[in-house]
Protein backbone atom coordinates (compact mmCIF):
# COMPACT_ATOMS: atom_id res chain seq x y z
CA UNK A 1 0.00 0.00 0.00
CA UNK A 2 1.37 3.58 -0.73
CA UNK A 3 1.92 6.29 1.90
CA UNK A 4 0.67 9.65 0.83
CA UNK A 5 1.60 13.15 1.64
CA UNK A 6 -1.66 15.78 2.91
CA UNK A 7 -1.05 17.34 -0.67
CA UNK A 8 -1.56 13.98 -2.36
CA UNK A 9 -4.66 13.16 0.09
CA UNK A 10 -6.06 16.02 -1.24
CA UNK A 11 -5.55 15.81 -4.97
CA UNK A 12 -6.98 11.90 -4.64
CA UNK A 13 -10.27 13.20 -3.09
CA UNK A 14 -10.74 16.20 -5.92
CA UNK A 15 -9.73 13.42 -8.55
CA UNK A 16 -12.32 11.09 -7.09
CA UNK A 17 -14.91 13.71 -7.10
CA UNK A 18 -14.42 14.73 -10.51
CA UNK A 19 -14.15 11.07 -12.13
CA UNK A 20 -15.87 9.00 -10.19
CA UNK A 21 -17.66 11.24 -10.20
CA UNK A 22 -18.97 11.61 -6.73
CA UNK A 23 -20.13 15.06 -4.90
CA UNK A 24 -17.94 16.13 -2.34
CA UNK A 25 -20.83 15.75 0.16
CA UNK A 26 -21.80 12.11 -0.93
CA UNK A 27 -17.96 11.06 -0.49
CA UNK A 28 -17.91 12.69 3.25
CA UNK A 29 -21.19 10.42 3.67
CA UNK A 30 -19.21 7.26 2.16
CA UNK A 31 -16.36 8.07 4.72
CA UNK A 32 -18.48 8.58 7.22
CA UNK A 33 -20.62 5.42 7.21
CA UNK A 34 -17.01 3.38 7.07
CA UNK A 35 -16.14 5.20 9.95
CA UNK A 36 -19.77 4.23 11.53
CA UNK A 37 -18.95 0.70 10.28
CA UNK A 38 -16.02 0.28 12.47
CA UNK A 39 -17.47 2.04 15.47
CA UNK A 40 -20.48 0.04 15.47
CA UNK A 41 -18.12 -3.21 16.30
CA UNK A 42 -16.37 -1.62 18.74
CA UNK A 43 -18.81 -0.05 21.06
CA UNK A 44 -22.22 -1.01 20.86
CA UNK A 45 -24.86 1.39 20.89
CA UNK A 46 -25.36 1.92 25.02
CA UNK A 47 -22.50 3.60 25.10
CA UNK A 48 -22.89 7.59 24.72
CA UNK A 49 -21.35 8.94 22.36
CA UNK A 50 -19.93 12.68 22.24
CA UNK A 51 -18.67 14.46 18.93
CA UNK A 52 -16.30 17.02 18.96
CA UNK A 53 -16.29 18.97 15.84
CA UNK A 54 -14.17 21.56 14.11
CA UNK A 55 -15.33 23.87 10.95
CA UNK A 56 -13.25 22.20 8.15
CA UNK A 57 -14.84 19.31 6.34
CA UNK A 58 -13.21 16.78 9.26
CA UNK A 59 -15.91 18.35 11.49
CA UNK A 60 -18.36 17.82 8.43
CA UNK A 61 -17.17 14.38 9.06
CA UNK A 62 -18.03 14.65 12.59
CA UNK A 63 -21.88 15.93 11.84
CA UNK A 64 -22.40 13.08 9.49
CA UNK A 65 -21.23 10.66 12.06
CA UNK A 66 -22.95 11.65 14.36
CA UNK A 67 -26.21 11.63 12.54
CA UNK A 68 -25.86 8.03 11.24
CA UNK A 69 -24.75 7.01 14.83
CA UNK A 70 -28.46 8.57 16.34
CA UNK A 71 -30.00 6.67 13.57
CA UNK A 72 -28.16 3.81 15.11
CA UNK A 73 -30.15 4.70 18.22
CA UNK A 74 -26.61 5.47 19.87
CA UNK A 75 -27.09 8.26 22.36
CA UNK A 76 -25.57 11.15 20.58
CA UNK A 77 -24.32 15.10 21.54
CA UNK A 78 -22.57 17.10 19.65
CA UNK A 79 -19.75 19.92 20.37
CA UNK A 80 -18.98 21.75 17.83
CA UNK A 81 -15.77 24.70 18.19
CA UNK A 82 -16.81 27.92 17.09
CA UNK A 83 -13.33 28.88 16.53
CA UNK A 84 -14.01 30.56 13.14
CA UNK A 85 -17.14 31.92 11.09
CA UNK A 86 -15.96 29.85 8.13
CA UNK A 87 -17.06 26.62 8.08
CA UNK A 88 -16.75 24.43 4.86
CA UNK A 89 -19.27 23.77 2.57
CA UNK A 90 -19.79 20.25 3.18
CA UNK A 91 -19.66 21.01 7.22
CA UNK A 92 -22.69 23.73 6.53
CA UNK A 93 -24.72 20.94 4.08
CA UNK A 94 -24.38 18.66 6.95
CA UNK A 95 -24.86 21.01 9.50
CA UNK A 96 -28.20 21.47 7.77
CA UNK A 97 -29.29 17.52 7.87
CA UNK A 98 -28.26 17.37 11.70
CA UNK A 99 -29.71 20.31 13.08
CA UNK A 100 -32.66 19.76 14.30
CA UNK A 101 -32.40 15.79 15.59
CA UNK A 102 -30.08 16.33 18.06
CA UNK A 103 -28.26 17.68 21.35
CA UNK A 104 -26.09 20.38 19.79
CA UNK A 105 -23.74 22.96 20.95
CA UNK A 106 -21.57 25.72 19.53
CA UNK A 107 -18.87 26.38 22.31
CA UNK A 108 -16.20 29.67 22.18
CA UNK A 109 -14.61 28.92 25.42
CA UNK A 110 -13.23 25.60 26.57
CA UNK A 111 -14.93 26.42 29.69
CA UNK A 112 -17.78 25.83 27.70
CA UNK A 113 -16.63 22.33 27.74
CA UNK A 114 -19.78 19.20 28.74
CA UNK A 115 -19.28 17.16 31.93
CA UNK A 116 -19.27 14.08 30.46
CA UNK A 117 -19.66 10.78 32.50
CA UNK A 118 -16.87 7.76 32.17
CA UNK A 119 -18.96 6.00 29.88
CA UNK A 120 -19.34 8.15 26.88
CA UNK A 121 -17.08 7.47 23.73
CA UNK A 122 -15.37 11.05 22.32
CA UNK A 123 -15.05 11.26 18.61
CA UNK A 124 -12.53 14.30 17.57
CA UNK A 125 -13.14 15.37 14.39
CA UNK A 126 -11.81 19.28 14.91
CA UNK A 127 -9.10 19.18 12.42
CA UNK A 128 -7.90 16.21 10.11
CA UNK A 129 -5.62 16.31 7.43
CA UNK A 130 -6.12 20.17 6.37
CA UNK A 131 -3.77 20.96 9.79
CA UNK A 132 -1.74 23.76 8.52
CA UNK A 133 -0.48 24.85 11.81
CA UNK A 134 -0.77 23.99 15.70
CA UNK A 135 -4.16 23.89 17.13
CA UNK A 136 -4.29 27.02 19.75
CA UNK A 137 -5.94 28.83 21.72
CA UNK A 138 -9.98 27.35 21.77
CA UNK A 139 -9.24 24.52 19.79
CA UNK A 140 -6.01 24.12 22.45
CA UNK A 141 -8.23 24.54 25.21
CA UNK A 142 -10.75 21.40 24.06
CA UNK A 143 -7.59 19.36 23.34
CA UNK A 144 -6.36 19.76 26.27
CA UNK A 145 -9.80 18.78 27.64
CA UNK A 146 -9.95 16.00 25.92
CA UNK A 147 -6.52 14.39 27.08
CA UNK A 148 -7.46 14.84 30.73
CA UNK A 149 -10.94 12.89 30.39
CA UNK A 150 -10.73 9.03 31.69
CA UNK A 151 -13.02 8.51 28.42
CA UNK A 152 -12.21 6.27 25.61
CA UNK A 153 -11.40 8.70 22.12
CA UNK A 154 -11.36 7.89 19.20
CA UNK A 155 -9.89 9.97 16.13
CA UNK A 156 -11.03 10.13 12.84
CA UNK A 157 -8.65 10.26 9.64
CA UNK A 158 -5.57 11.85 12.23
CA UNK A 159 -5.79 12.99 15.78
CA UNK A 160 -6.46 16.58 15.67
CA UNK A 161 -2.97 18.47 15.81
CA UNK A 162 -1.14 15.30 14.55
CA UNK A 163 0.46 16.29 11.49
CA UNK A 164 0.54 13.61 8.74
CA UNK A 165 3.81 13.85 6.92
CA UNK A 166 5.80 16.13 9.41
CA UNK A 167 7.57 16.45 12.72
CA UNK A 168 4.92 18.35 15.20
CA UNK A 169 6.65 20.94 17.87
CA UNK A 170 7.12 19.08 21.09
CA UNK A 171 4.51 21.23 22.68
CA UNK A 172 2.09 20.94 19.78
CA UNK A 173 -1.60 20.34 21.20
CA UNK A 174 -2.45 16.79 19.77
CA UNK A 175 -5.67 15.20 20.91
CA UNK A 176 -3.96 11.49 22.27
CA UNK A 177 -6.55 9.06 21.44
CA UNK A 178 -7.34 5.55 22.20
CA UNK A 179 -7.85 4.78 18.71
CA UNK A 180 -7.42 5.99 15.42
CA UNK A 181 -9.66 5.37 12.34
CA UNK A 182 -8.28 6.54 9.02
CA UNK A 183 -9.37 7.06 5.57
CA UNK A 184 -8.42 4.21 2.57
CA UNK A 185 -4.43 4.80 3.77
CA UNK A 186 -2.24 4.31 6.49
CA UNK A 187 -0.43 7.65 7.38
CA UNK A 188 3.40 8.50 7.57
CA UNK A 189 3.19 9.56 11.27
CA UNK A 190 1.44 6.54 11.83
CA UNK A 191 4.50 4.42 11.77
CA UNK A 192 6.79 6.63 13.77
CA UNK A 193 7.76 5.76 17.52
CA UNK A 194 7.63 9.73 18.28
CA UNK A 195 4.32 9.93 18.04
CA UNK A 196 2.92 6.65 19.28
CA UNK A 197 0.57 8.74 22.01
CA UNK A 198 -1.03 10.30 19.33
CA UNK A 199 -2.21 7.35 17.22
CA UNK A 200 -3.84 5.12 19.50
CA UNK A 201 -4.24 1.42 17.74
CA UNK A 202 -5.00 2.49 14.23
CA UNK A 203 -7.17 0.85 12.03
CA UNK A 204 -7.84 1.72 7.83
CA UNK A 205 -11.09 2.06 6.53
CA UNK A 206 -11.77 2.18 2.35
CA UNK A 207 -13.39 4.92 1.18
CA UNK A 208 -13.49 3.68 -2.40
CA UNK A 209 -11.00 6.96 -3.30
CA UNK A 210 -9.88 6.09 -6.91
CA UNK A 211 -7.43 2.55 -7.00
CA UNK A 212 -5.86 4.03 -10.26
CA UNK A 213 -5.06 7.57 -9.47
CA UNK A 214 -3.50 5.81 -6.21
CA UNK A 215 -1.34 3.75 -8.95
CA UNK A 216 -0.23 7.35 -10.79
CA UNK A 217 0.63 9.22 -7.54
CA UNK A 218 4.88 8.98 -6.79
CA UNK A 219 5.90 8.46 -3.22
CA UNK A 220 8.68 6.94 -1.54
CA UNK A 221 6.68 5.77 1.44
CA UNK A 222 4.96 1.99 1.27
CA UNK A 223 3.14 -0.33 3.62
CA UNK A 224 3.71 -3.86 2.85
CA UNK A 225 0.66 -4.92 3.94
CA UNK A 226 -0.24 -8.95 3.48
CA UNK A 227 -1.06 -8.51 -0.03
CA UNK A 228 2.64 -6.90 -0.56
CA UNK A 229 3.64 -9.35 0.84
CA UNK A 230 2.59 -12.62 -0.01
CA UNK A 231 2.79 -11.62 -4.02
CA UNK A 232 6.59 -11.91 -3.00
CA UNK A 233 6.82 -15.63 -2.20
CA UNK A 234 7.91 -17.85 -4.81
CA UNK A 235 5.81 -21.05 -5.16
CA UNK A 236 8.38 -24.10 -5.16
CA UNK A 237 8.09 -25.99 -8.83
CA UNK A 238 7.37 -29.74 -8.39
CA UNK A 239 10.78 -30.84 -9.55
CA UNK A 240 13.05 -28.71 -8.30
CA UNK A 241 15.59 -29.92 -5.42
CA UNK A 242 18.20 -28.72 -3.00
CA UNK A 243 19.67 -27.26 -5.26
CA UNK A 244 17.29 -24.98 -6.64
CA UNK A 245 17.17 -23.23 -3.46
CA UNK A 246 20.95 -22.18 -3.19
CA UNK A 247 23.42 -22.78 -0.62
CA UNK A 248 23.78 -20.01 2.50
CA UNK A 249 26.51 -19.21 4.06
CA UNK A 250 26.76 -17.93 7.58
CA UNK A 251 29.48 -16.28 9.45
CA UNK A 252 28.19 -16.18 13.23
CA UNK A 253 29.10 -16.61 16.89
CA UNK A 254 31.69 -16.31 18.97
CA UNK A 255 32.72 -17.50 22.30
CA UNK A 256 30.12 -16.70 24.75
CA UNK A 257 27.49 -15.90 21.90
CA UNK A 258 27.17 -19.21 19.91
CA UNK A 259 23.57 -18.98 20.95
CA UNK A 260 22.98 -16.28 18.01
CA UNK A 261 24.84 -17.88 15.11
CA UNK A 262 22.05 -21.24 16.49
CA UNK A 263 19.32 -19.12 16.29
CA UNK A 264 20.47 -16.89 12.92
CA UNK A 265 20.83 -20.84 11.05
CA UNK A 266 17.78 -23.03 12.53
CA UNK A 267 16.10 -18.80 10.93
CA UNK A 268 17.89 -19.43 7.73
CA UNK A 269 17.20 -23.04 7.41
CA UNK A 270 12.96 -22.72 8.37
CA UNK A 271 13.13 -19.87 5.54
CA UNK A 272 13.34 -22.24 2.81
CA UNK A 273 17.20 -22.65 1.53
CA UNK A 274 18.39 -25.36 -0.03
CA UNK A 275 21.87 -25.92 1.88
CA UNK A 276 23.07 -24.08 5.02
CA UNK A 277 27.07 -23.74 5.84
CA UNK A 278 27.86 -22.46 8.77
CA UNK A 279 31.02 -21.18 9.73
CA UNK A 280 32.11 -20.47 13.58
CA UNK A 281 34.98 -20.28 15.64
CA UNK A 282 36.52 -23.82 17.06
CA UNK A 283 34.68 -23.52 19.73
CA UNK A 284 30.89 -23.61 18.12
CA UNK A 285 31.68 -26.94 16.45
CA UNK A 286 29.92 -29.03 19.15
CA UNK A 287 27.34 -26.40 19.07
CA UNK A 288 26.07 -26.28 16.17
CA UNK A 289 26.22 -29.48 15.19
CA UNK A 290 24.59 -30.45 18.16
CA UNK A 291 21.63 -28.30 18.04
CA UNK A 292 21.40 -28.20 14.00
CA UNK A 293 21.48 -31.25 12.16
CA UNK A 294 20.28 -29.80 9.64
CA UNK A 295 23.46 -27.28 8.64
CA UNK A 296 27.31 -28.42 7.97
CA UNK A 297 29.72 -26.53 10.08
CA UNK A 298 33.19 -24.59 8.39
CA UNK A 299 35.15 -24.64 11.74
CA UNK A 300 37.66 -21.66 11.71
CA UNK A 301 41.34 -22.05 13.10
CA UNK A 302 40.65 -19.65 15.89
CA UNK A 303 39.01 -20.93 18.93
CA UNK A 304 36.42 -18.11 20.22
CA UNK A 305 36.20 -15.94 17.30
CA UNK A 306 35.71 -15.50 13.19
CA UNK A 307 38.98 -14.86 11.47
CA UNK A 308 39.15 -16.62 8.35
CA UNK A 309 35.95 -17.89 5.10
CA UNK A 310 35.84 -20.61 3.14
CA UNK A 311 36.54 -20.53 -0.33
CA UNK A 312 33.15 -18.38 -1.04
CA UNK A 313 32.78 -20.28 -4.63
CA UNK A 314 29.66 -22.98 -3.62
CA UNK A 315 27.67 -20.25 -2.04
CA UNK A 316 24.68 -18.32 -3.35
CA UNK A 317 24.66 -15.30 -0.34
CA UNK A 318 26.53 -14.66 2.79
CA UNK A 319 25.21 -13.39 5.93
CA UNK A 320 27.76 -11.79 8.48
CA UNK A 321 27.64 -10.73 11.65
CA UNK A 322 25.17 -12.35 14.47
CA UNK A 323 27.24 -13.04 17.52
CA UNK A 324 30.71 -12.34 15.95
CA UNK A 325 31.97 -9.49 18.22
CA UNK A 326 34.61 -7.08 17.05
CA UNK A 327 37.68 -8.63 17.41
CA UNK A 328 40.79 -7.58 15.53
CA UNK A 329 40.87 -10.51 13.38
CA UNK A 330 37.06 -10.23 12.65
CA UNK A 331 37.64 -7.11 11.90
CA UNK A 332 40.33 -7.68 9.31
CA UNK A 333 38.27 -11.04 8.22
CA UNK A 334 34.89 -8.72 7.22
CA UNK A 335 37.54 -6.43 5.05
CA UNK A 336 39.07 -9.13 3.34
CA UNK A 337 35.27 -10.66 2.54
CA UNK A 338 34.30 -7.17 1.46
CA UNK A 339 36.64 -7.42 -1.26
CA UNK A 340 36.08 -10.76 -2.50
CA UNK A 341 32.51 -11.49 -2.28
CA UNK A 342 30.39 -11.82 -5.39
CA UNK A 343 27.06 -13.15 -4.18
CA UNK A 344 24.35 -11.31 -2.27
CA UNK A 345 25.56 -10.05 1.66
CA UNK A 346 23.98 -9.30 4.54
CA UNK A 347 25.36 -7.53 7.28
CA UNK A 348 24.30 -7.40 11.05
CA UNK A 349 25.07 -6.85 14.31
CA UNK A 350 28.92 -6.87 15.35
CA UNK A 351 29.75 -6.61 11.65
CA UNK A 352 27.81 -3.09 11.77
CA UNK A 353 29.48 -2.11 14.59
CA UNK A 354 32.90 -2.86 12.70
CA UNK A 355 31.59 -0.88 10.14
CA UNK A 356 30.80 2.00 12.43
CA UNK A 357 34.07 2.17 13.83
CA UNK A 358 36.61 0.95 10.41
CA UNK A 359 34.74 3.72 8.19
CA UNK A 360 37.08 3.12 5.13
CA UNK A 361 34.95 -0.35 4.84
CA UNK A 362 31.83 1.63 3.88
CA UNK A 363 33.12 2.62 0.94
CA UNK A 364 33.59 -1.48 -0.07
CA UNK A 365 30.18 -2.26 0.29
CA UNK A 366 29.29 -3.88 -2.61
CA UNK A 367 25.75 -2.61 -4.02
CA UNK A 368 22.59 -3.98 -2.80
CA UNK A 369 24.11 -5.16 0.42
CA UNK A 370 21.34 -5.86 2.88
CA UNK A 371 22.81 -3.58 6.35
CA UNK A 372 20.16 -4.70 9.52
CA UNK A 373 20.70 -2.59 12.30
CA UNK A 374 18.75 -1.14 14.95
CA UNK A 375 18.73 2.47 16.05
CA UNK A 376 21.60 2.59 17.92
CA UNK A 377 23.47 0.69 15.54
CA UNK A 378 21.97 2.90 12.92
CA UNK A 379 22.99 6.08 15.05
CA UNK A 380 26.93 4.58 15.11
CA UNK A 381 26.54 4.03 11.20
CA UNK A 382 25.01 7.21 10.31
CA UNK A 383 25.10 9.67 13.05
CA UNK A 384 22.41 11.36 15.40
CA UNK A 385 19.42 12.95 14.30
CA UNK A 386 16.64 15.11 15.58
CA UNK A 387 13.89 13.64 14.83
CA UNK A 388 12.80 10.47 13.69
CA UNK A 389 11.53 12.03 10.38
CA UNK A 390 15.02 13.34 10.17
CA UNK A 391 16.63 9.81 10.89
CA UNK A 392 14.59 8.29 8.02
CA UNK A 393 15.85 10.98 5.87
CA UNK A 394 19.35 10.27 7.03
CA UNK A 395 18.65 6.51 6.47
CA UNK A 396 17.48 7.41 2.68
CA UNK A 397 20.71 9.93 2.13
CA UNK A 398 23.09 6.83 3.29
CA UNK A 399 21.27 4.36 1.66
CA UNK A 400 21.90 6.14 -1.49
CA UNK A 401 25.30 7.18 -1.20
CA UNK A 402 26.15 3.87 -0.49
CA UNK A 403 23.93 2.20 -2.60
CA UNK A 404 23.24 -0.01 0.78
CA UNK A 405 19.30 -1.48 1.69
CA UNK A 406 18.99 -0.52 5.48
CA UNK A 407 16.32 -2.29 7.18
CA UNK A 408 16.06 0.28 10.29
CA UNK A 409 14.85 -2.06 12.95
CA UNK A 410 11.84 -2.04 15.31
CA UNK A 411 8.52 -1.64 15.16
CA UNK A 412 7.07 -1.19 11.32
CA UNK A 413 11.09 -2.06 10.82
CA UNK A 414 11.56 0.26 7.84
CA UNK A 415 13.37 -0.89 4.83
CA UNK A 416 15.21 1.20 2.78
CA UNK A 417 16.04 0.89 -0.74
CA UNK A 418 18.69 2.69 -2.31
CA UNK A 419 16.62 4.64 -4.40
CA UNK A 420 15.15 5.97 -1.42
CA UNK A 421 11.73 4.07 -1.18
CA UNK A 422 10.82 3.15 2.48
CA UNK A 423 8.94 0.08 2.64
CA UNK A 424 7.41 0.15 6.33
CA UNK A 425 6.46 -3.03 7.84
CA UNK A 426 2.76 -4.13 9.33
CA UNK A 427 3.63 -7.02 11.42
CA UNK A 428 5.29 -7.95 14.21
CA UNK A 429 4.61 -6.70 18.07
CA UNK A 430 6.70 -5.74 21.57
CA UNK A 431 6.84 -8.91 22.73
CA UNK A 432 9.76 -9.50 20.11
CA UNK A 433 11.85 -6.75 22.20
CA UNK A 434 14.29 -9.98 22.95
CA UNK A 435 17.50 -10.99 23.19
CA UNK A 436 18.26 -12.58 19.38
CA UNK A 437 15.00 -11.89 17.34
CA UNK A 438 17.57 -9.73 15.32
CA UNK A 439 19.60 -12.78 14.77
CA UNK A 440 16.69 -14.61 13.64
CA UNK A 441 15.45 -12.04 11.09
CA UNK A 442 19.71 -12.03 9.66
CA UNK A 443 18.74 -15.97 9.20
CA UNK A 444 15.91 -15.15 7.24
CA UNK A 445 17.34 -12.73 5.11
CA UNK A 446 20.34 -14.93 4.50
CA UNK A 447 18.43 -17.77 3.52
CA UNK A 448 16.34 -15.18 0.65
CA UNK A 449 19.21 -14.14 -1.19
CA UNK A 450 20.77 -17.64 -1.56
CA UNK A 451 17.59 -18.98 -2.98
CA UNK A 452 17.84 -15.65 -5.69
CA UNK A 453 14.90 -13.37 -4.03
CA UNK A 454 16.54 -10.18 -5.34
CA UNK A 455 18.04 -7.75 -2.00
CA UNK A 456 14.82 -6.08 -1.65
CA UNK A 457 12.19 -8.23 -2.16
CA UNK A 458 14.68 -10.51 0.74
CA UNK A 459 14.33 -7.41 2.67
CA UNK A 460 11.04 -6.69 2.22
CA UNK A 461 9.96 -10.01 2.96
CA UNK A 462 11.92 -11.27 4.93
CA UNK A 463 11.00 -8.71 7.37
CA UNK A 464 7.54 -9.37 7.07
CA UNK A 465 7.77 -12.85 7.79
CA UNK A 466 9.76 -12.48 10.61
CA UNK A 467 7.03 -10.01 12.09
CA UNK A 468 4.19 -12.51 11.22
CA UNK A 469 6.12 -15.42 12.96
CA UNK A 470 6.77 -12.69 16.08
CA UNK A 471 2.64 -12.58 16.01
CA UNK A 472 1.67 -16.31 16.03
CA UNK A 473 4.41 -16.53 18.54
CA UNK A 474 2.74 -13.97 20.64
CA UNK A 475 -0.57 -15.85 20.22
CA UNK A 476 1.05 -18.89 21.39
CA UNK A 477 3.06 -17.76 24.40
CA UNK A 478 1.56 -14.11 25.19
CA UNK A 479 4.22 -11.40 24.32
CA UNK A 480 5.81 -11.47 27.61
CA UNK A 481 6.78 -15.44 27.28
CA UNK A 482 8.11 -15.29 23.65
CA UNK A 483 11.46 -15.77 23.20
CA UNK A 484 13.21 -15.81 19.76
CA UNK A 485 13.47 -19.24 19.66
CA UNK A 486 9.63 -19.68 19.46
CA UNK A 487 9.77 -16.67 16.48
CA UNK A 488 12.24 -19.44 14.56
CA UNK A 489 9.80 -22.33 15.44
CA UNK A 490 6.50 -20.54 14.08
CA UNK A 491 8.13 -19.24 10.78
CA UNK A 492 5.51 -20.72 8.08
CA UNK A 493 5.99 -20.27 4.55
N1 LIG B 1 -13.99 15.39 0.00
C1 LIG B 1 -12.97 15.38 0.80
O1 LIG B 1 -12.03 16.14 0.62
C2 LIG B 1 -13.02 14.46 1.96
C3 LIG B 1 -12.50 14.89 3.18
N2 LIG B 1 -12.66 14.15 4.27
C4 LIG B 1 -12.35 14.71 5.59
O2 LIG B 1 -11.86 16.00 5.48
C5 LIG B 1 -10.69 16.18 6.22
C6 LIG B 1 -9.87 17.25 5.60
O3 LIG B 1 -10.69 18.36 5.52
P1 LIG B 1 -10.16 19.85 5.46
O4 LIG B 1 -9.18 19.97 4.38
O5 LIG B 1 -11.33 20.73 5.50
O6 LIG B 1 -9.32 19.93 6.76
P2 LIG B 1 -9.69 20.00 8.29
O7 LIG B 1 -11.00 19.47 8.63
O8 LIG B 1 -8.49 19.44 8.93
O9 LIG B 1 -9.83 21.55 8.56
C7 LIG B 1 -8.83 22.33 8.24
C8 LIG B 1 -9.39 23.72 8.06
O10 LIG B 1 -9.02 24.45 9.20
C9 LIG B 1 -7.92 25.29 8.88
N3 LIG B 1 -6.88 24.98 9.83
C10 LIG B 1 -5.79 24.21 9.65
N4 LIG B 1 -5.07 24.13 10.77
C11 LIG B 1 -5.73 24.86 11.69
C12 LIG B 1 -5.48 25.20 13.02
N5 LIG B 1 -4.42 24.76 13.66
N6 LIG B 1 -6.35 25.98 13.67
C13 LIG B 1 -7.44 26.43 13.05
N7 LIG B 1 -7.73 26.17 11.76
C14 LIG B 1 -6.88 25.39 11.09
C15 LIG B 1 -7.51 25.01 7.48
O11 LIG B 1 -7.12 26.20 6.86
C16 LIG B 1 -8.77 24.40 6.90
O12 LIG B 1 -9.64 25.40 6.46
C17 LIG B 1 -10.06 14.81 6.26
O13 LIG B 1 -9.21 14.64 7.36
C18 LIG B 1 -11.27 13.94 6.32
O14 LIG B 1 -11.69 13.80 7.67
C19 LIG B 1 -13.48 12.97 4.24
O15 LIG B 1 -14.79 13.39 4.44
C20 LIG B 1 -13.35 12.26 2.94
C21 LIG B 1 -13.65 13.14 1.80
N1 LIG C 1 8.08 -3.22 19.73
C1 LIG C 1 8.39 -4.00 18.68
N2 LIG C 1 7.45 -4.26 17.75
C2 LIG C 1 7.75 -5.03 16.69
N3 LIG C 1 8.96 -5.60 16.46
C3 LIG C 1 9.92 -5.36 17.34
C4 LIG C 1 9.70 -4.56 18.49
N4 LIG C 1 10.86 -4.50 19.18
C5 LIG C 1 11.76 -5.24 18.50
N5 LIG C 1 11.21 -5.77 17.40
C6 LIG C 1 11.89 -6.58 16.37
O1 LIG C 1 12.79 -7.50 17.01
C7 LIG C 1 14.05 -7.52 16.36
C8 LIG C 1 15.13 -7.09 17.37
O2 LIG C 1 16.37 -7.08 16.76
P1 LIG C 1 17.70 -6.66 17.52
O3 LIG C 1 17.49 -5.40 18.25
O4 LIG C 1 18.81 -6.74 16.54
O5 LIG C 1 17.82 -7.84 18.59
P2 LIG C 1 19.03 -8.83 18.88
O6 LIG C 1 20.29 -8.10 18.61
O7 LIG C 1 18.87 -9.16 20.33
O8 LIG C 1 18.84 -10.00 18.01
C9 LIG C 1 13.93 -6.59 15.17
O9 LIG C 1 13.61 -7.32 14.01
C10 LIG C 1 12.78 -5.67 15.54
O10 LIG C 1 12.10 -5.18 14.42
K1 LIG D 1 -9.46 14.33 13.79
Amino acid sequence: MKILTSAQIRSLDQFTIQNEPISSLDLMERASNAFVGWFCNQFVNTRPVCVFCGKGNNGGDGLAIARLLSQLSYDVQVVVADYTPNASDDFTQNLDRLKTHLNLAFISSADQFPTLSSQVVCIDTLLGSGLSRPAEGLLAGIIHKINALPNKVVSVDIASGLYMDKANGENDPIIEPDHTVTFQLPKLAFLLPQNVRFTGEWHVVDIGLSGKYIQELPTPYWFTDKKAAEKLIQPRGKFSHKGTFGHALLLAGSFGKMGAAVLSGRACLRSGVGLLTMHAPVCGYDIIQISSPEAMVSIDKNDRHISQFPDLEPYSAVGIGPGVGQEPVTIALLEELLDQVKVPLIIDADALNILSSNRSLLDKLPPNTILTPHPKEFQRLAGESGDEYERLELARDFAGKYQVIICLKGANTAVILPNGEVHFNSTGNPGMATGGTGDVLTGIITSLLAQKYKPAEAAILGVYQHGLAGDRAAEQKGQIALIASDVVENLGW
